[in-house]
Formats: structure tokens, C-alpha cells, sequence
């Protein structure tokens, strides 16, 4: 595949390097919402910039008929948006929070440890997130998914980042230099801890996810999430 990079920085170089492993070629490596770029040479773009340059960018390739995946996170406020315009286009987009085949793995493992705990009301549920000080966001967008998939489960109906009220989620967001990305899923009683833990020791597995899901999706049409690519129901 001919690969536009919407983003060249910590993870655009990061894919660059997986995706040559893997056959492909960069056609385009776009770094700022003032350059002037053309999606003429490319099969496919992947976005991973900034919070608010995604919503454009992705707009630009649907409006091109060039398929996308988007990695930012920050933007989700926008997401019905993108899909609609996806629909009347009839184009092509993928979003993550989170690429790491790992951490899909974890967000099943979140929901299916969710579920046993909703009939245990004695233990309050954390989510804490630890990444580099670079970041732009927080809590991080893994974390949100990861408290969607608790609060689809539970009687939890929000998170916070606050001191969580009876019915809502506390997101813990700490902020250390190099550190990739961890995220950790707490329940707490009187008597013991339940904690499960995903932690990325590099970008590699966000990268590699990356392409992996340019690869399922680039002839494809429609709306897809990495569930369709690890095939997971
Ligand atoms: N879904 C996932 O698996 C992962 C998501 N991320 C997310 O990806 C995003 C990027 O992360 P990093 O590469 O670590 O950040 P970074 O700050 O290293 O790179 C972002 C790049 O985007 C460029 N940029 C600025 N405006 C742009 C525009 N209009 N169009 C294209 N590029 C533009 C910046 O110059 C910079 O080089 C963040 O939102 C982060 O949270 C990061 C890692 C994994
Ligand atoms: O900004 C990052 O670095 C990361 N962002 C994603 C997120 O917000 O969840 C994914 C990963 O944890 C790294």
C-alpha cells in the first residue's frame, strides 16, 4: 500500500519503520495544518496528530474517496460526524483509541471482569493511565474506552476526573516522562484489590496495530473498529 502519514511525529516515525518492514511505502509524511498536501499517490492515510487537527484531516481524505484510520484521541466530541460524513461518501474509516493488539485484548478482559463485579456493590472501581509529559490529553482515550466498557456492564453511568460521586468512575491520570502507555483497572473493598494491567514497554504494538488495520481495511467500505480485525464478536 502507497501509506499517507497525517502526522509525523512519535508514532508517524514509529509506523513509518513497521510499515516498510512490512512491504508498504510512505507517499506523503504531513506535519502541520498549514501545508498544503495532496492525497493524489496515495491508497490509504493514517492520522495520528493532534486533538485538533484530526477532525479535518479525516474530513479531507472522506471527501477525496481515500479510505482512514485515526489513531488521535482527544477529538471524540466530532465522532458522529465522521461517521456521517464517512456514510454519504461511502468511504472508508477506522478509529482506536488504542491500536496494541494487547490492549484489545484488555479492553475484553475490562467488560468480561466488569460484568462479575457489577454483582459485587462492596468494591469501587479506578482506572488510572500513566504516560510521557508530552501528552495533550487527559484521561487518556484508552482510559475513556476502558470506563465505557465498565460502565456498559455496571450501574456506573459516568467517569470523572474529580473525586468520583456513588455512580461515577474516577479516572487517575498521571503524567511521567517516557512512559508509553500504562493503564491499570482497580476494584477495591474493605478486605482486597482485583487489579488488572496493560503496559506497553514501546510504540511498536500501537504502530504495528496501526498497520495491521490499514491492512484489513484499505479495500474495504464502511465504518470499522478493531474488533473487525481481530475478528472479535
Ligand atoms: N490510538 C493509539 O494507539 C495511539 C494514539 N496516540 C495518539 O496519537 C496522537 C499523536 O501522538 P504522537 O505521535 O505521540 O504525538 P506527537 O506530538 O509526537 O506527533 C503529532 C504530530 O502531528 C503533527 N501535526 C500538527 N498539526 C498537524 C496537522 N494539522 N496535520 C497533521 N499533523 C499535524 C505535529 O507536528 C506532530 O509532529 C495523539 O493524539 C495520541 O494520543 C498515540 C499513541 C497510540
Ligand atoms: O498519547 C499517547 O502516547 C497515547 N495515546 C493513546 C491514548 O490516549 O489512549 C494510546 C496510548 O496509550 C498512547
Amino acid at each position: 500500500m502507497r501509506i499517507a502519514l497525517l502526522g509525523y511525529g512519535k508514532m508517524g516515525k514509529a509506523i513509518e519503520t513497521i510499515a516498510i518492514q512490512r512491504g508498504h511505502s510512505i507517499t506523503l509524511k504531513m506535519s502541520s495544518a498549514t501545508e498544503s498536501f495532496s492525497l493524489q499517490d496515495c491508497d490509504i492515510a493514517i492520522d495520528f496528530s493532534l486533538p485538533s487537527s484530526a477532525v479535518a484531516n479525516i474530513s479531507k481524505c472522506l471527501e477525496a474517496g481515500i479510505p482512514v484510520i485515526s489513531g488521535t484521541t482527544g477529538w471524540l466530541d466530532d465522532y458522529d460526524k465522521i461517521v456521517s460524513l464517512c456514510e454519504s461518501t461511502k468511504g472508508t474509516f477506522l478509529y482506536a483509541s488504542n491500536f496494541s493488539l494487547g490492549v484489545n485484548i484488555f479492553f475484553e478482559l475490562n467488560k468480561t471482569l466488569a460484568a462479575l463485579m457489577a454483582k459485587l456493590p462492596k468494591y469501587k472501581v479506578t482506572v488510572e493511565e500513566i504516560h510521557h509529559t508530552q501528552k495533550l490529553d487527559a484521561p487518556s482515550g484508552t482510559a475513556i474506552t476502558l470506563a465505557n466498557g465498565i460502565i456498559g456492564k455496571t450501574n456506573y453511568e459516568k467517569w470523572t476526573l474529580d473525586t468520583p460521586k456513588q455512580n461515577e468512575i474516577g479516572i487517575l491520570a498521571k503524567r511521567i516522562e517516557n512512559v508509553p502507555g500504562t493503564h491499570e483497572i482497580i476494584y477495591k473493598s474493605e478486605v482486597d484489590s482485583i487489579q488488572i494491567k496493560h503496559t506497553a514497554h514501546s510504540r511498536e504494538g500501537f504502530a504495528l496495530g496501526a498497520v495491521i488495520a490499514a491492512e484489513f481495511v484499505h479495500d474495504k467500505k464502511g465504518i470499522f473498529t478493531m474488533k473487525d480485525v481481530l475478528n472479535i464478536s
